[in-house]
């Protein structure tokens, strides 16, 4: 369903280039639940950018959904951008005069869709995440696992194929991330095609899949590889 064939993103800063994807091919099959580990500055959020629509690649092809993505027009891009893909980001970038209601609306605000619709849309994915009695609350006003289910909410109103979550636990308690955890587990379970980025070996366990990213070259791994190299019990 999505498929990257000899990608490569470098970055240059004046006459400093960077080489953050090597060259990589990688398809992800829909409904697939993906965790890309690796160490800091290992190319995961430049991966997940490029999946996102949200970096162009310096080569290769990315095949979205049967697309060539680059034969794409930036028109085009967007709306594929806002009705396939859902992004849960680690600071969750929720808007703060907002409330929790017209946070998840958002990105229905400019769609067509009829008002009942959306507003019913809202209510049940309010509900889905558990926020239904905090509609009318302010971002600052809710702990940091309640703004991350929140955002997870607006990232669904689309109703997108994939949820692009990058360290969507990493400013969160324990007990915040198993539940962000168990809700994108059930998110999956739903069909929802799941790509996560993390450093987490522990959240990467709960996944189907785990690629390990770095410098930029990505490789398969069983959990038992990682198990084996950092003194784990399975
Ligand atoms: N916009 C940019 N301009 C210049 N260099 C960049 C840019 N974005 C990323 N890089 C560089 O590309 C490399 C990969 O960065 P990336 O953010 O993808 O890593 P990461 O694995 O997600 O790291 P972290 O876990 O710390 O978020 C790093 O060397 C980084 O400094």
């Amino acid at each position: 369903m999505l498929e990257l064939i000899g990608v490569s993103k470098n970055f240059r800063d004046s006459d400093v280039i960077t080489q953050a994807l090597q060259p990589i091919d990688l398809t992800v099959q829909l409904g697939e639940f993906i965790s890309f580990i690796g160490p800091s500055g290992s190319g995961k959020t430049t991966l997940l950018n490029v999946l996102g629509l949200l970096e162009t690649p310096c080569s290769g092809d990315y095949v979205f959904a049967g697309k060539n993505v680059s034969t794409l027009n930036d028109k085009e891009k967007s709306r594929l951008r806002n009705r396939e893909i859902g992004y849960v980001f680690q600071s969750f970038h929720l808007l703060p005069d907002f409330c929790v209601y017209d946070n998840i609306e958002m990105p229905l605000r400019y769609s067509k869709m009829h008002s009942n619709l959306r507003r019913k849309r809202v209510w049940g994915l309010l509900e889905q995440v558990g926020l239904s009695d905090f509609a009318k609350y302010k971002p600052s006003q809710l702990s940091g696992g309640q703004q991350q289910k929140a955002a997870i909410a607006r990232a669904l109103v689309t109703e997108p194929a994939v949820i692009l979550a990058d360290e969507p636990t990493g400013n969160l308690d324990l007990n915040s991330s198993a539940e962000v955890m168990a809700l994108l587990t059930t998110l999956n379970q739903q069909g929802t095609t799941i790509l996560m980025a993390t450093h987490n070996l522990d959240l990467a366990q709960q996944s189907k899949r785990v690629i390990e990213v770095r410098d930029g070259v990505i490789k398969e791994r069983c959990l038992v590889h990682y198990a084996s190299r950092w003194g784990i019990e399975l």
